[in-house]
């Protein structure tokens, strides 16, 4: 225990540093904003040089306000009193003072690594870390850790018991938060892995797989901004839910240009939130789903001509459709896209009216060119040729697999005919109820069979046009704006990202491997997941072997995480003994906070579900101060939310257990979790990733009869 005077001594000691810092910040903005103006002025004497100089001024001016704008709150979160009586302070962004000396050193830069790496086995030159936190600009708190006693000053005070346990015991508000304060040594290792080839996180629920993830990013940014701000980078979350919770995480750390997507809207105009059952996931996930896709490609479109008749010059040519089959394979042989050979498809039919026009030796035959020319004026012959041959969009095809007998035809001798049963039956309600979010890599794929119609150039979007069509750029510095709001902007199938992060990847499926894939080509890549949570119930051979082809040949980092932060110890040994009863022996993480709160199970009369779920939630809601969430089956979503309709959103969120997939709350309240187990695919790894979300409250509600 630290005395009172001690704590308050160096409080106020901190509380210095910061006011000079801020001190400096706001001169540092003053100049900043000096400087654009100064800028705008020089323009007005008018040479050249002068212009260039004020572009430049004016866009860096502007770049430092922004980012000193942004870092403003928890600017300083880190002290580090070196071995030989140096001291970092560790922070948001760096600052320097006046004689350029350092006041801030940025958490990515590599001297602010030992903040997070240095251990009492291995203190890298660090005697004491402090973990400073400040509201507004007035320090609140501070938790030292002595790392080297022997080193240490007699005088050297040490304060509080460890920043990090502190911080996880604070209410959750509905985002993710930042963690830049706290990150741990095993975390930073896989925050700084090297940025090429392939860093790979695992480790169980709650050990930060996200929040890394996340920090990499930031730090692949801090790291080669103009490699990774310009080329971008795409995160790839589960579900929409998911992808909403972080979404605040990496604006917290001063970086927008990341482009964020659930596997549900991977697709240009998609934003599928509905999952299929684990069974029927399995096959629309499974990687033999691109040979029925590539049958589906290939065939006739429904309601199109079966055959040609056309009367020229007073004989009937006529193609039926054995013939307009023929010429359809042969246009798409070797690969051919459909969307982009409607050409040679065309030509085929040319061809073939010709070789029938001379056969029927039909007098004044011209040219073949002209010949083909007279067709082609022909109106029935154009509708019958965009009848033919249409231009197709994934989605199109997509609909002949919901007609069983077509189905059928391109399953036949892939699927098992219990697979082609599941598929008829999940897509027998296709128009009324939409894509689920299996169905968009099922899109992607037929977008890279189909192919891009090919459409002649258009004028490109000037790039330096601002807003309301104003063509005026006055500086070097809007112009650099609006390029990087052209790169934010990307368009929606933009897929040459610099980097990649696949976020529970362990639920990630061959096909959905197959839609990421194409996006990361000439990217690096982070990919985190934990196997003990997926609900894949598929081939786990094919899940590798796509995956590799992902991933390609680059390096690849292995990382580990242990520790899990979310659960209080008290819930997750609820959650470990569920994966017990499948992984007797899996290693798992160990939670290091103990709030003393066992969990509750509740068993009532299936009459009482809805009333005891209401009544649980009332009581989470008044014992938490942050979020709650409350899990159901997936067939059970809609009931339930029914039953808590007009209760105190936003703080509450109904989710299913495919939902919760990564999510975090504070109390939670699991209804029915025995229908969720008893699932014999996937049940009790769903159950386990269920049970694990909670940080403080977990109630169970199981209806019996
Ligand atoms: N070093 C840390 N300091 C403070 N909080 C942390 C730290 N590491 C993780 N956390 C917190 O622990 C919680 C779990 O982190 P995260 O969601 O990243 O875990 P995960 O491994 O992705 O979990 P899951 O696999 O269960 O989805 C989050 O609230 C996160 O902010």
């Amino acid at each position: 225990m630290t005395d009172r005077t001690t704590l308050e001594q160096e409080i106020a000691a901190e509380q210095r540093h910061l006011d000079r810092v801020y001190a400096r910040l706001a001169e540092l903005r003053h100049f900043a904003a000096q400087a654009e103006k100064d800028g705008y002025r020089l323009a007005r004497v008018g040479n050249f040089g002068a212009l260039v100089e004020r572009d430049a001024m004016v866009f860096h001016a502007a770049q430092r306000r922004h980012v000193l704008d942004a870092e403003h709150e928890g600017l300083v979160f880190g002290r580090l009193d070196l071995r030989e009586g140096q001291v970092l302070h560790v922070g948001r962004l760096g600052v320097r003072g006046e004689d350029a000396e350092t006041l801030v050193v940025d958490w990515r830069a590599p001297a602010a690594a030992a903040f997070y790496q240095a251990t009492p086995a291995q203190p890298l030159g660090v005697v004491r870390r402090r973990t400073i936190s400040s509201s507004a600009e007035r320090v609140t708190r501070i938790e030292d850790d002595l790392l080297d006693p022997a080193a240490a000053p007699p005088d050297m005070a040490v304060v509080g018991d460890g920043g990090l346990l502190a911080t996880l015991s604070r209410a959750t508000g509905r985002g993710m938060r930042d963690i830049v304060a706290t990150i741990q040594r095993e975390q930073d290792e896989a925050i700084r892995s090297p940025a090429s080839g392939v860093t790979i996180v695992s480790g169980g629920p709650g050990t930060g797989k996200t929040a890394v993830a996340l920090h990499r990013a930031a730090y692949l940014l801090y790291s080669d901004r103009s490699r990774y701000a310009g080329g971008g980078i795409l995160v790839v979350g589960p579900s929409a839910v998911f992808v909403e919770y972080i979404a605040s995480v990496l604006p917290s750390l001063g970086e927008e240009t990341a482009t964020l997507r659930s596997l549900g809207s991977m697709f240009p105009g998609m934003g599928a939130t509905r999952t299929d059952p684990p069974e029927v996931a399995a096959v629309k996930g499974s990687l033999r789903m691109r040979r029925v896709l590539e049958r589906a490609v290939r065939d006739a479109v429904p309601g199109g001509p079966g055959e040609l008749r056309l009367l020229y010059r007073g004989e009937l040519l006529r193609l039926d459709r054995r013939e307009l089959d023929g010429i359809r394979d042969r246009a798409l042989g070797r690969g051919a896209r459909r969307n982009e050979s409607r050409r040679a498809g065309f030509d085929g039919v040319f061809a073939a009216l010709w070789a029938q026009a001379r056969r029927l030796g039909i007098g004044r035959l011209p040219e073949q060119r002209a010949f083909e020319d007279e067709i082609a004026e022909r109106p029935e012959f154009r509708e019958f040729l965009k009848a033919w041959w249409p231009r197709l969009h994934p989605r199109h095809v997509l609909g002949w697999l919901a007609r069983p007998d077509r189905l059928r035809r391109y399953a036949a001798g892939v699927l098992s005919r219990a697979e082609v049963g599941l598929l008829v039956e999940a897509y027998r309600a296709l128009d009324v109820e939409g894509l689920t979010i299996a169905d968009v890599a099922l899109l992607d794929e037929l977008d890279a069979l189909l192919g891009k119609p090919l459409q002649p150039k258009r004028a490109r979007r000037d790039p330096f046009q601002l807003a309301g069509g104003v063509r005026e750029l006055s500086t070097h510095a809007d112009r650099q704006r609006a390029a990087r709001e052209a790169a934010r902007e990307r368009p929606e199938d933009y897929r040459d990202f610099a980097h990649v992060v696949v976020d529970e990847a362990q639920d990630v499926s061959p096909m959905q491997w197959r839609m990421i894939g194409r996006r990361g080509r000439l990217a690096s890549w982070t990919v985190v997941g934990d196997p003990a949570q997926t609900a894949w119930t598929g081939d786990p051979e094919e899940l590798t072997r796509a995956r590799d082809a992902a991933l390609g040949r680059r390096r690849r980092h292995q990382f580990e995480l242990t520790t899990n932060y979310r659960n209080s110890a008290e819930i997750f040994a609820v959650a470990e003994a569920e994966i017990r009863r499948l992984y007797p022996d899996l290693a798992l993480p160990r939670a290091v906070r103990s709030t003393g709160v066992a969990p509750v199970e509740l068993t009532v009369p299936a009459a009482e579900l809805a009333a005891a779920t209401v009544a649980a939630v009332g009581d989470l809601l008044g014992e938490v101060e942050g979020t709650v969430g409350v899990i159901t089956p997936v067939p059970r979503r809609d009931e339930v939310a029914g039953w808590l309709a007009g209760r105190a959103a936003p703080r509450l969120q109904v989710v299913t257990s495919l939902q919760a997939k990564g999510m975090e709350y504070d109390g939670v309240v699991l209804v029915a979790p025995g229908e969720i187990r008893a699932d014999p695919g996937s049940g009790v790894r769903t159950l386990y990733v269920a049970l694990s979300r909670a940080t403080q409250r977990l109630v169970t509600v199981e209806p019996t009869g």
